[in-house]
């Protein structure tokens, strides 16, 4: 939190982690390797912050290139805090209910609820690694701060040079191929689809869109 001296009352929110359909999901869930996530943030503002998520990084794959993550808001609204592990980029994106949001290799990321509803949202994702926490925990938190006021702060605890934050709507913001509209658990049994959560740089070239917010 921005404010160090701010003491926070838990459960902040809740994470179904695994979550599938039926029993024939849950083998190809397995054998892919792929997780399907459920995340409810309540709405909360906590030392004059909106209620947040930890943050965390991913790590490599196996083919050079960080895992990838990608969101649907189910409810409510996001915004999605992500940073470049090197810091030479930070993004906000704003989602409404119904937005694929995706987290691209090497990017952190930290999902805020910034309204007075609660938001609900799945998540798409390699179960082959574990998340990376240390680096959120030791900069105490994320890139920026996001108060409920509208205003936003740069973490002291990051270099004095870190760029602006670029805010982006995902709203109008259409994911690329292999994306089409339809919601993240449609994609269930999609191999080729969602092979680039395992092997993102195979898509590297393929999705050009893919791994950037412009
Ligand atoms: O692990 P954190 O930083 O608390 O963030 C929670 C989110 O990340 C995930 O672990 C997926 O990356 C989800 O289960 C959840 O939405």
């Amino acid at each position: 939190m921005a404010d160090p001296s701010c003491v926070c009352e838990g459960p902040l929110y809740e994470m179904y982690r695994g979550v599938c359909r039926n029993n024939s999901d849950k083998e190809w869930f397995d054998v892919q390797q792929i997780r399907y996530d459920v995340t409810r943030i309540p709405s909360r503002t906590i030392c004059k912050e909106w209620i947040k998520t930890k943050g965390h990084y991913h790590p490599l794959s196996p083919d050079g290139l960080a895992y990838p993550e990608i969101y649907e808001v189910l409810e409510g609204a996001a915004y999605y805090l992500l940073q470049k592990r090197d810091l030479s980029d930070i993004v906000l994106v704003r989602a409404e209910k119904g937005d694929l949001i995706l987290i691209p290799p090497g990017y952190g990321h930290i999902t805020v609820n910034p309204t007075m509803e609660t938001l609900t949202m799945a998540n798409l994702v390699s179960s082959a690694f574990a998340s990376q926490y240390l680096p959120y925990e030791e900069l105490k938190g994320g890139a920026y701060y996001i108060f409920s006021d509208g205003g936003m702060k740069k973490n002291p605890a990051y270099p004095a040079d870190i760029p602006d934050i670029r805010i982006v709507d995902a709203t109008g913001t259409h994911l690329p191929e292999p994306f089409p509209d339809k919601s993240l658990y449609d994609l269930v049994g999609d191999v080729m689809r969602l092979r680039f959560l395992n092997h993102p740089r195979e898509f590297e070239d393929l999705y050009p869109g893919l791994y950037l917010y412009t």
